[in-house]
């Protein structure tokens, strides 16, 4: 996978009993790029970010991800099946089984991947700067005697991670808010929160899965801006899901057009508005309104 890769995703494939969620998906995202993928309601787009952060075992194909210095295979961390070849050959066992045991998303989001949800996860009774704080809880100092101690090395650590916190609210413009409850802001403050609690697990790349639903347009001209911000000041390569066709035409570099689990499109948005397939198959209903 070269380098100017931070993700490919080759032959993806996503069943659940009968149904073909997505049938053999194939698309890479370029390094500090804002990529969209998009399509009509069922088209397979939170299988695929369900499938890229490990929240569902993909049922085959192949996901890399190249960031933080490795490349990572997707699937293999989440601990796949065995198969009978594995009895033959020891090292391929013993790796299946090491990811059997101590595999799971948690080495997708060390590997430098992070998420949002479509439906806001925010821990709402805690306050902003605590919510921030607990998704950086694996780069604490979990030493019981230093926090018993209070050591000068656990009291940097705390006010390291504070410092951090304040960085990414200050991203997205919400340091006065600190120390409200989350569950207390408006909407959009809470879609960004979550965009800041993300980037507190230090990832490359962050897919956010419908950013902008259920915002009001100044609030989305403000989130559009945010994602660029990620992207030209703090090289993080951004994928989003979204609906707001005005929005995803506007920031992205690359879009990836999904219906029925394959994708039927790809490419620039100049070149996206224009192709057929897609206005017949996602925009027809809206043609007038995108072109
Ligand atoms: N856990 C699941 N079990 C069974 N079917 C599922 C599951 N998750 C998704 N599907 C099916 O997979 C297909 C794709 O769903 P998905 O939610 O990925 O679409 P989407 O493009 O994100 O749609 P939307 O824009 O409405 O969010 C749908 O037919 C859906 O019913």
């Amino acid at each position: 996978m070269s380098d100017e890769l931070i993700l490919s995703v080759d032959n993806l494939m996503m069943h659940f009993g009968g149904i073909k969620a997505l049938n053999d998906v194939n698309f890479s995202i370029k390094r500090h790029s804002i990529s969209a993928l998009i399509g009509p309601n069922g088209a397979g787009k939170t299988t695929v970010f369900n499938c890229l952060t490990g929240f569902y075992s993909a049922t085959g194909g192949s996901i890399k991800l190249n960031a933080n210095g490795s490349s990572t295979n997707v699937i293999q961390v989440l601990g796949e099946f065995f198969q009978a070849d594995d009895f033959v050959k020891p090292r391929q066992f013993g790796s299946r089984l090491w990811y059997k045991l101590f595999g799971g998303t948690h080495l997708v989001n060390r590997a430098g991947l992070a998420r949002t949800f479509q439906n806001i996860r925010l821990f709402k009774e805690m306050s902003v700067v605590e919510n921030l704080l607990v998704a950086q809880h694996m780069l604490s100092n979990r030493s019981l005697l230093a926090g018993v101690l209070n050591t000068k090395g656990f009291r940097e650590k705390e006010n390291q991670l504070l410092d951090h916190a304040f960085y990414w609210l200050e991203v997205v413009d919400l340091v006065d808010c600190a120390n409200r409850l989350a569950g207390e802001l408006s909407y959009g403050q809470q879609r960004r929160l979550e965009i800041a609690r993300a980037m507190c697990t230090q990832p490359e790349l962050i897919c956010l899965d419908e950013p902008a639903a259920g915002l009001n347009p100044a609030e989305t001209h403000a989130l559009s801006q945010i994602i660029r911000r990620l992207r030209d000041q703090h090289a993080i390569t951004v994928l989003l899901i979204e609906h707001d066709m005005g929005m995803v035409m506007d920031i992205s570099d690359h879009i990836v057009v999904l219906e029925y689990g394959n994708v039927i499109a790809q490419g620039g948005p100049d070149a996206i508005k224009n192709d057929p397939k897609v206005i017949a198959a996602y925009l027809g209903a809206e043609e007038e309104e995108v072109a």
